[in-house]
């Protein structure tokens, strides 16, 4: 067994909370309440800014161009390529994209972004990836188990971000940092071992609780702003 076979097994219990979360099966069954999906993509947007930020944090610290180019890449499969389920999910609620863009995060997804950057900036590449694997990975089997279960047709309100998720281009990412991860975990020590699967497993949760945040329209105690940058 790899070590991401074994992160992946030793996390199915948060795997199968997600596929079984209300806001998850509701893209299946294609209703959702219009203000968890604004809430939703609010939140998302700014959490995708924050993943590139942390691509980029994680091509600084490669050490081969093999490395370079896959994160390079990927801050453009998110520039150019995930805003197209964004779209599905604005053009559901007939809301402009550009209205849902530079809010500040509900407490989940700033406690998401800022475990995310915490890897970053004080931990190792493999950890980096161990906080980011989550990612690709929980969406890419969202998609997979709603097209098995649903069977989506193109009329489907949601079959353009179901397809997208499910897609091969979403499983490469998912593999390649797998491959990565795996190769990293055979040169390091115990200790750091349980560094990464301790950030895989907080990002897995920090997964399922966004959907939570979405679905409850998550807020902060006061909305008195401060400065958001
Ligand atoms: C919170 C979150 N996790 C994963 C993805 C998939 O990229 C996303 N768009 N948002």
């Amino acid at each position: 067994m790899t070590f991401t076979d074994q992160l992946r097994k030793e996390n199915d219990d948060i795997f199968q909370m997600i596929f079984n979360h209300p806001f998850v099966e509701g893209i299946g069954r294609g209703d959702i309440d219009k203000k968890a999906i604004e809430h939703y993509i609010k939140a998302d947007f700014e959490y995708l800014n924050a993943f590139m930020k942390i691509y980029g944090i994680a091509l600084a610290k490669s050490t081969n161009r093999t490395d370079i180019a896959y994160f390079h890449d990927k801050i453009n499969f998110i520039l150019n390529d995930e805003i197209h389920p964004h779209h599905n999910f604005c053009d559901y609620i007939g809301v402009g994209y550009e209205e849902l863009q530079g809010h500040p995060l509900p407490p989940t997804a700033d406690h998401y972004i800022k475990h995310m950057m915490y890897h970053a900036q004080l931990g190792s590449l493999g950890e980096i990836v161990g906080a980011l694997l989550p990612c690709p990975w929980t969406y890419l089997e969202i998609g997979k188990e709603l097209i098995q279960t649903y069977r989506p047709t193109e009329e489907h309100p949601f079959y353009p971000w179901i397809s997208f998720y499910a897609d091969s281009r979403v499983e490469k990412t998912t593999n390649d940092m797998r491959n990565l991860l795996d190769q990293y975990a055979t040169h390091i020590s115990p200790e750091e071992k349980l560094r990464i699967k301790d950030a895989f497993r907080k990002s897995c949760q920090l997964e399922l609780k966004f959907w939570e945040m979405a679905y409850t329209l998550e807020e902060w105690p006061s909305q008195e702003k401060v400065n958001f940058t």
